[in-house]
Protein backbone atom coordinates (compact mmCIF):
# COMPACT_ATOMS: atom_id res chain seq x y z
CA UNK A 1 0.00 0.00 0.00
CA UNK A 2 2.85 2.18 0.64
CA UNK A 3 4.21 2.65 -2.64
CA UNK A 4 0.57 2.64 -4.17
CA UNK A 5 0.69 5.86 -1.85
CA UNK A 6 3.81 7.44 -2.55
CA UNK A 7 3.13 7.23 -6.36
CA UNK A 8 -0.33 8.92 -6.04
CA UNK A 9 1.29 11.58 -3.59
CA UNK A 10 4.19 12.12 -6.23
CA UNK A 11 1.09 12.56 -9.17
CA UNK A 12 -0.56 14.94 -7.07
CA UNK A 13 2.54 17.08 -6.34
CA UNK A 14 3.36 17.54 -9.63
CA UNK A 15 -0.45 18.17 -10.67
CA UNK A 16 0.22 20.88 -8.02
CA UNK A 17 2.74 22.71 -10.34
CA UNK A 18 5.81 21.40 -8.28
CA UNK A 19 8.95 19.82 -9.31
CA UNK A 20 9.13 16.68 -7.56
CA UNK A 21 12.50 16.07 -8.14
CA UNK A 22 13.85 19.36 -6.45
CA UNK A 23 15.88 18.30 -3.30
CA UNK A 24 13.15 19.35 -0.69
CA UNK A 25 10.75 17.23 -1.97
CA UNK A 26 12.82 13.54 -3.21
CA UNK A 27 11.65 12.30 -0.27
CA UNK A 28 8.32 14.15 0.35
CA UNK A 29 6.05 11.35 -1.44
CA UNK A 30 7.64 8.71 0.47
CA UNK A 31 7.20 10.67 4.56
CA UNK A 32 3.40 11.60 3.01
CA UNK A 33 2.68 8.03 2.75
CA UNK A 34 3.69 7.00 5.71
CA UNK A 35 2.49 9.89 7.35
CA UNK A 36 -1.30 9.46 6.10
CA UNK A 37 -0.37 5.63 7.32
CA UNK A 38 0.00 6.51 10.36
CA UNK A 39 -3.17 9.06 10.62
CA UNK A 40 -5.59 6.52 9.81
CA UNK A 41 -4.13 3.10 11.11
CA UNK A 42 -7.25 2.85 13.46
CA UNK A 43 -8.66 1.04 9.65
CA UNK A 44 -5.39 -1.89 11.11
CA UNK A 45 -6.83 -2.31 14.63
CA UNK A 46 -10.13 -4.04 16.17
CA UNK A 47 -11.35 -3.31 19.37
CA UNK A 48 -10.22 -6.39 20.78
CA UNK A 49 -6.69 -5.35 19.90
CA UNK A 50 -7.00 -2.28 21.70
CA UNK A 51 -8.40 -2.99 24.95
CA UNK A 52 -6.30 -6.21 25.21
CA UNK A 53 -8.37 -7.99 28.02
CA UNK A 54 -7.36 -5.20 30.28
CA UNK A 55 -11.00 -5.27 31.83
CA UNK A 56 -11.01 -6.05 35.68
CA UNK A 57 -13.19 -6.55 38.51
CA UNK A 58 -14.06 -3.86 40.81
CA UNK A 59 -16.74 -3.44 43.37
CA UNK A 60 -18.20 0.02 42.48
CA UNK A 61 -20.85 1.91 40.81
CA UNK A 62 -19.65 5.20 41.11
CA UNK A 63 -18.80 7.56 38.14
CA UNK A 64 -15.64 7.19 36.54
CA UNK A 65 -14.47 10.26 34.44
CA UNK A 66 -11.37 10.29 32.23
CA UNK A 67 -11.24 13.65 30.90
CA UNK A 68 -9.53 15.70 28.40
CA UNK A 69 -7.70 12.78 26.10
CA UNK A 70 -6.44 14.70 23.39
CA UNK A 71 -7.68 13.70 19.83
CA UNK A 72 -6.59 14.25 16.37
CA UNK A 73 -8.78 13.32 13.69
CA UNK A 74 -9.15 13.58 9.85
CA UNK A 75 -12.73 14.91 8.48
CA UNK A 76 -14.27 12.59 6.27
CA UNK A 77 -15.57 15.65 3.97
CA UNK A 78 -12.05 17.33 3.15
CA UNK A 79 -9.56 14.75 4.48
CA UNK A 80 -8.34 18.02 7.13
CA UNK A 81 -7.49 17.74 10.56
CA UNK A 82 -10.11 18.33 13.60
CA UNK A 83 -8.69 18.07 16.69
CA UNK A 84 -9.81 18.27 20.35
CA UNK A 85 -10.50 17.14 23.64
CA UNK A 86 -12.39 14.14 24.43
CA UNK A 87 -13.96 13.43 27.91
CA UNK A 88 -15.59 9.86 28.70
CA UNK A 89 -17.71 8.78 31.47
CA UNK A 90 -18.74 5.72 32.76
CA UNK A 91 -20.66 4.16 35.94
CA UNK A 92 -19.47 0.73 35.91
CA UNK A 93 -20.99 -2.83 36.68
CA UNK A 94 -18.75 -4.81 37.96
CA UNK A 95 -15.93 -4.45 35.40
CA UNK A 96 -13.58 -1.55 35.28
CA UNK A 97 -11.28 -0.63 31.99
CA UNK A 98 -7.78 -0.18 32.30
CA UNK A 99 -7.09 3.67 31.92
CA UNK A 100 -5.08 4.06 29.25
CA UNK A 101 -7.18 1.54 27.06
CA UNK A 102 -9.67 4.77 26.76
CA UNK A 103 -7.44 6.51 25.17
CA UNK A 104 -6.41 4.05 23.14
CA UNK A 105 -10.13 3.36 22.02
CA UNK A 106 -10.31 7.36 20.89
CA UNK A 107 -7.38 6.95 18.63
CA UNK A 108 -8.37 3.79 17.34
CA UNK A 109 -11.59 5.92 15.69
CA UNK A 110 -10.38 8.95 15.71
CA UNK A 111 -7.21 7.52 13.22
CA UNK A 112 -10.12 6.58 10.64
CA UNK A 113 -12.44 9.16 8.25
CA UNK A 114 -15.70 10.17 9.75
CA UNK A 115 -17.27 13.19 11.01
CA UNK A 116 -17.11 14.28 14.89
CA UNK A 117 -20.68 12.68 15.80
CA UNK A 118 -19.77 9.76 14.54
CA UNK A 119 -16.45 9.34 16.27
CA UNK A 120 -18.28 10.40 19.93
CA UNK A 121 -20.83 7.90 19.03
CA UNK A 122 -18.76 4.68 18.10
CA UNK A 123 -16.43 6.17 21.04
CA UNK A 124 -19.26 5.65 23.48
CA UNK A 125 -20.90 2.22 22.20
CA UNK A 126 -17.09 1.01 22.06
CA UNK A 127 -17.07 1.73 26.12
CA UNK A 128 -20.01 0.56 26.68
CA UNK A 129 -20.17 -3.01 24.62
CA UNK A 130 -16.52 -3.79 26.65
CA UNK A 131 -17.79 -2.71 30.19
CA UNK A 132 -20.92 -3.82 30.31
CA UNK A 133 -21.51 -0.22 32.16
CA UNK A 134 -24.58 0.97 33.79
CA UNK A 135 -23.92 4.51 31.58
CA UNK A 136 -21.92 6.26 29.58
CA UNK A 137 -21.16 9.26 28.43
CA UNK A 138 -18.90 11.01 26.11
CA UNK A 139 -18.41 14.75 25.17
CA UNK A 140 -15.93 15.57 22.58
CA UNK A 141 -14.61 19.50 21.57
CA UNK A 142 -13.36 19.64 18.14
CA UNK A 143 -11.34 22.30 16.02
CA UNK A 144 -12.05 21.99 12.20
CA UNK A 145 -9.38 22.93 10.11
CA UNK A 146 -11.80 22.67 6.90
CA UNK A 147 -13.51 25.75 8.68
CA UNK A 148 -10.37 27.43 10.09
CA UNK A 149 -7.78 27.32 6.78
CA UNK A 150 -10.04 27.30 4.11
CA UNK A 151 -14.04 27.83 3.73
CA UNK A 152 -15.71 29.96 5.73
CA UNK A 153 -12.06 30.13 8.02
CA UNK A 154 -13.97 31.00 11.43
CA UNK A 155 -10.89 30.65 13.55
CA UNK A 156 -12.40 30.72 17.27
CA UNK A 157 -15.77 28.42 17.06
CA UNK A 158 -15.60 24.47 18.42
CA UNK A 159 -17.66 21.92 17.68
CA UNK A 160 -19.29 20.28 20.91
CA UNK A 161 -21.21 16.71 20.21
CA UNK A 162 -22.05 14.10 23.25
CA UNK A 163 -23.70 10.83 23.22
CA UNK A 164 -25.58 9.94 26.60
CA UNK A 165 -26.02 6.10 26.79
CA UNK A 166 -27.76 4.58 29.47
CA UNK A 167 -28.11 6.19 33.04
CA UNK A 168 -26.55 8.80 31.20
CA UNK A 169 -29.31 9.14 29.38
CA UNK A 170 -32.52 8.03 31.61
CA UNK A 171 -31.45 10.41 34.55
CA UNK A 172 -30.75 14.43 34.66
CA UNK A 173 -28.90 14.00 37.60
CA UNK A 174 -26.43 11.36 36.36
CA UNK A 175 -26.10 13.75 33.35
CA UNK A 176 -25.87 17.13 35.23
CA UNK A 177 -23.30 15.65 37.86
CA UNK A 178 -20.95 14.40 34.18
CA UNK A 179 -20.79 17.89 32.66
CA UNK A 180 -20.49 19.84 36.15
CA UNK A 181 -17.19 17.44 36.73
CA UNK A 182 -16.03 18.64 33.32
CA UNK A 183 -16.74 21.94 33.80
CA UNK A 184 -19.52 22.22 30.76
N1 LIG B 1 -21.61 17.84 11.03
C1 LIG B 1 -20.31 17.84 10.67
N2 LIG B 1 -19.95 18.51 9.58
C2 LIG B 1 -18.63 18.51 9.27
C3 LIG B 1 -17.66 17.87 10.02
N3 LIG B 1 -16.45 18.09 9.42
C4 LIG B 1 -16.71 18.86 8.34
N4 LIG B 1 -18.03 19.12 8.24
C5 LIG B 1 -18.81 19.90 7.27
O1 LIG B 1 -19.09 19.18 6.10
C6 LIG B 1 -19.72 20.08 5.21
C7 LIG B 1 -19.47 19.72 3.76
O2 LIG B 1 -20.23 20.64 3.00
P1 LIG B 1 -20.14 20.84 1.40
O3 LIG B 1 -20.98 22.03 1.05
O4 LIG B 1 -20.44 19.53 0.74
O5 LIG B 1 -18.59 21.11 1.19
P2 LIG B 1 -17.82 22.50 1.03
O6 LIG B 1 -18.26 23.20 -0.20
O7 LIG B 1 -16.36 22.19 1.14
O8 LIG B 1 -18.34 23.28 2.33
P3 LIG B 1 -17.76 24.57 3.07
O9 LIG B 1 -16.88 24.06 4.19
O10 LIG B 1 -18.97 25.27 3.59
O11 LIG B 1 -16.96 25.38 2.10
C8 LIG B 1 -19.23 21.47 5.63
O12 LIG B 1 -20.32 22.17 6.14
C9 LIG B 1 -18.21 21.16 6.75
O13 LIG B 1 -18.15 22.19 7.72
C10 LIG B 1 -18.09 17.16 11.17
O14 LIG B 1 -17.31 16.52 11.89
N5 LIG B 1 -19.43 17.17 11.45
ZN1 LIG C 1 -14.05 18.92 6.72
Amino acid sequence: MSDKLQAHYSEILGILGEDVSRDGLVDTPKRAAKAMQFLTDGYEKSLDDVVNGAIFEADTDEMVIIQDIEFYSLCEHHILPFIGRCHIAYIPSKKVLGLSKFARIVDMYARRLQIQEGLTKQIADAVQSVTGAQGVGVVMEGKHMCMMMRGVQKQNSSMVTSVMLGTFRESQATRTEFLRLIGK
